[in-house]
């Protein structure tokens, strides 16, 4: 669909029809909250409230990346050992289907709009569903329902710039971008930067199999950012450089995002992320539960993470209920000829 169709109707024309456009506060019935836990929010001073879902209305000329509404079920035909590894971990199985047949939920009810300029650090549990919606952002994967939309296709650093092991970092620097999709004069022209970025002057006559693993990821990531994608995704790819690659990456990064769109970076590594990013999503058990400053949402995030491995489960549950709490939903609402395109 056009980014421009003139007959566009919101898909959620009617809702939005008998809801409020500012955000409200909805009162909750303390009654039906676990007492430890009313302490904790009155304790915190958080008002003892749902908020209701805010209405974006994404500007057509900010707008990079619109998530709405979505939910992924995977499919998929497993063991009996692997269901019950499934429901030893975080994540039940929803529903185990005939035949062996089982539904596992990835993500449910997403929703954000991102705007261009903005570095978003994803974070999360293992499992909790960061990778997925990177994948889904791609366009690569249709989500089981709702819709992302971007302006642009998503680059996701590492997928387009594949490496080839038994060639040299040179002669996988020209194939890396003409596999995306570079005129071999492009590829000439940008020899110079992806080598400046990768910082492996001394290494690129030798084959990539005699590199180290931060060394590839280095080449990996100068290739994928040479293209100046509009919207850039990262992947864990950072996190195997030094110090001195990380300061570079971060110079690349600043300009990638002053120079066009918006950065995606999923990360364990809190320091990165708060190096990084200028907002922070965190996906916990496939629900998006926080997004906002990243110092806030990190701390929030160690909070739980501290009582999980410390097995204080009902303490970590807590700190997710109260960083729920304080989400405010986005309902994302496109007036007429403002929708990007859908991803993929
Ligand atoms: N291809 C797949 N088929 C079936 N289930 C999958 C598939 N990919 C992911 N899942 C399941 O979806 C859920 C979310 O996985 P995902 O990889 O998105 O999490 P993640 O947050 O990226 O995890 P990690 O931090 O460990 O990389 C998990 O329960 C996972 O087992």
């Amino acid at each position: 669909m056009s980014a421009t169709s003139a007959n566009y109707t919101p898909r959620r024309a009617n809702w939005l029809a008998s809801q409020p456009q500012q955000p409200t506060e909805v009162d909750i019935d303390p009654e039906s909250l676990d007492e430890d836990l009313v302490e904790e929010i009155t304790w915190d001073s958080a008002p003892l409230t749902y908020q209701a879902p805010v209405i974006e209305t994404p500007d057509s000329k900010e707008i990079a990346v619109a998530v709405d509404g979505v939910s992924m079920t995977y499919r998929v035909r497993s063991s009996s050992e692997y269901l019950k590894e499934k429901n030893r971990f975080s994540r039940a199985v929803k529903q185990v289907l005939g035949s062996g047949w089982a539904e596992i939920p990835a993500l449910d009810e997403v929703s954000f709009v991102v705007n261009r300029g903005e570095s978003v650090g994803v974070i999360g549990t293992n499992g909790s569903g960061k990778s997925t919606l990177m994948k889904l952002l791609t366009g690569k994967v249709r989500p089981t329902t709702g819709e992302v939309y971007a302006t642009s296709t998503p680059v996701m650093l590492g997928v387009n710039a594949a490496l080839v092991r038994t060639i040299s970092g040179r002669e996988n620097i020209k194939l890396g971008c003409l596999a995306m999709g570079m005129t071999p004069q492009q590829a000439a022209e940008k020899f110079d930067l992806i080598v400046e970025i990768s910082g492996l002057h001394d290494a690129l006559d030798m084959p990539l199999k005699a590199y180290s693993a931060g060394m590839a990821s280095r080449l990996q990531f100068a290739i994928a950012t040479a293209v100046d994608p509009d919207i850039l995704l990262i992947d864990e790819a950072l996190n195997t450089g030094d110090a001195q690659f990380r300061a570079r990456t971060k110079k690349r990064l600043d300009e990638v995002r002053a120079t066009a769109g918006c950065v995606f970076l999923v990360s364990h590594s809190l320091g990165t992320i708060k190096q990084m990013c200028t907002r922070v999503i965190w996906i916990e058990q496939g629900r998006l539960l926080a997004d906002g400053d990243p110092e806030w949402v990190c701390s929030q995030y160690e909070e739980y993470t501290g009582h999980k491995s410390n097995e204080r489960m009902r303490s970590a549950q807590i700190v997710y209920d109260r960083t729920l709490l304080k989400l405010s939903e986005a309902q994302i609402e496109f007036r007429e000829g403002t929708r990007p395109t859908r991803a993929g």
